[in-house]
């Protein structure tokens, strides 16, 4: 059984328990269920922003604890003043030690697009991300079938959320592209054994349709990387363990950023 498959089955878990504590009925009523959500495309393409999509990330399967000290208010608030084009924020606690406390934590002091990154398997975890204060939501190729696929974007489109959708290779693109998907995201690295590889997005950008937003996800740390991508056709750069790795995630950041 690999990491992902186990970060599904205790996924799958966790929603049964979660739908018994707050039926979706609550959910509906939280304040943040009903705000009008920030376009991804627009911020990405902002001229004024940087195309990074930066990533509050305490900790992963692959590299362990990462950063366990910094506030996610703080940190999140300056990967915004840096300029980056929106925010990801992990939820899942098992695996990457997150909350969907801090996702609310960061909707409370973004005017950018929050992403909950989070293992969807379920429309219930959507609405969450909804009521919890997110944008974007994302949907791992690897994790789910087509039908899952467009079941969980249409849902998503119908309460206002942006769909980024996650692929790592031709077969998931190819069977991952529908009109309510908003963006591809080519993730660098193998979910199943940690192995990143940046030809991965070289690779598959010009087989991604012109009208989505293109992203090249994990494994990104130098800035010549960010100009590489974007002359290869990508807009938008999710980047998490180079920032939270250093202790003080919003002075990587903006050294980053001066570099670009
Ligand atoms: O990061 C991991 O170890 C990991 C393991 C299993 C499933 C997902 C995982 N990461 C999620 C991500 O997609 C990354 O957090 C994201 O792309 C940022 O990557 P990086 O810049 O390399 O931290």
């Amino acid at each position: 059984m690999t990491i992902l498959d186990k970060i599904i089955e205790r996924k799958k878990v966790e929603v049964a328990e979660a739908k018994q504590q707050v039926p979706l009925e609550e959910l509906e009523k939280y304040p943040f269920f009903s705000r009008a959500c920030y376009s991804l495309k627009e911020s990405v393409l902002d001229p004024e922003r940087t195309g990074i999509i930066a990533e509050f990330k305490r900790a992963s399967p692959s590299r362990g604890l990462i950063n366990g000290t910094s506030s996610v208010a703080e940190v999140v608030k300056g990967y915004q003043d840096a300029g980056a084009s929106a925010v990801s924020v992990l939820t899942d606690s098992d695996f990457f030690k997150g909350a969907l406390a801090d996702l609310s934590a960061a909707r409370e002091v973004l005017t950018i697009p929050l992403l909950r990154k989070e293992f969807i398997v379920d429309t219930y975890q959507i609405a969450e991300a909804k009521a919890y204060g997110a944008d974007i939501i994302l949907l791992i190729a690897a994790c789910l079938d087509s039908n899952e696929i467009k079941a969980y974007a249409d849902y998503a489109k119908s309460l206002g959320l942006n769909v980024l959708l996650e692929v790592h290779n031709e077969e998931e693109l190819q069977r991952s592209i529908f009109d309510s998907i908003d963006a591809i995201g080519v993730n660098n690295r193998n979910l199943k054994d940690f192995v990143v590889d940046l030809n991965h997005s070289y690779d598959l950008v010009n087989t991604i349709p012109n009208r989505l937003i293109k992203v090249s996800e994990s494994g990104i740390s130098d800035p010549k990387t960010i100009n590489e991508l974007k002359q290869a056709g990508f807009q938008g750069f999710l980047i998490g363990e180079n920032f939270m790795k250093t202790g003080d995630p919003t002075k990587a950041i903006k050294e980053f950023v001066k570099e670009l």
